[in-house]
């Protein structure tokens, strides 16, 4: 049988997730800042391996290109670094490979904003960036918006971000990320 080698808390990778937009990438590298950490933006790494954008992938090799792509380096990250904060893209966690290697490796926190505060702050500045809201309508989007949740609802532990600032949200998960750390391992 194959061994697992269980991460100390402090040591394990902080993982955040939620629908695209949330704020992920903005708060996670914030959170690195914070720990003193080293951050990956699960996007911008694959733009830097790849040599192209997402959009660009997305139209050029298609997007089930992408999410395998997307998948295999999220598992790597988990079952090969520690003490990083990596922000996932807001549909890598419907993969189930995905959920399964953050959800053992990682602490993962789920961004949790609500359809409206989405809808009107946040949709205006993502919509001609991110290729999934392409020719979708407001509709299509709360869909997906909504079928999305369930996955997201597997989480260690969740942020609900929708009057934070993101230097707030931060905040908060530091001082989450800390109060765990000192009740489960006071003495590292
Ligand atoms: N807490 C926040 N309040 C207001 N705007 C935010 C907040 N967090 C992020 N943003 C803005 O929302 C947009 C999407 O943020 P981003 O970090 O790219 O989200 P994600 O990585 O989840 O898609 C950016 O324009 C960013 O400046
Ligand atoms: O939700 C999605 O399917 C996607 C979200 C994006 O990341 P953000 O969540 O950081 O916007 C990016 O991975 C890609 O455009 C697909
Ligand atoms: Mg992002």
């Amino acid at each position: 049988m194959e061994r697992q080698t269980v991460i100390p808390l402090r040591e394990r990778n902080i993982i955040l997730i939620g629908f695209m937009g949330a704020g992920k990438t903005t708060i996670g590298q914030l959170v690195a800042k914070k720990l003193y950490r080293d951050f990956i933006d699960v996007d911008a790494e694959i733009e830097r391996r790849h040599g192209m954008t997402i959009p660009e992938m997305f139209a050029q090799k298609g997007e089930a290109y992408f999410r395998q792509v997307e998948r295999e380096l999220i598992v790597d990250l988990c079952t090969n670094t520690r003490l990083k904060i990596l922000s996932l893209g807001g549909g890598a966690y419907l993969q189930e490979d995905v959920r399964r290697a953050c959800l053992a490796h990682g602490i993962v926190f789920f961004l949790d904003l609500s359809w409206e505060h989405w809808k009107e702050e946040r949709l205006p500045l993502i919509v001609d960036s991110r290729p999934v809201l392409k020719n979708k309508t407001l509709e299509e989007v709360e869909q997906l918006f909504f079928q999305r949740q369930s996955a997201y609802a597997l989480h260690h532990s969740r942020v609900i971000i929708n009057e934070l600032e993101a230097e707030q949200a931060a905040d908060q998960i530091v001082q989450s990320i800390k109060w765990t750390w000192d009740v489960y391992e006071p003495n590292r």
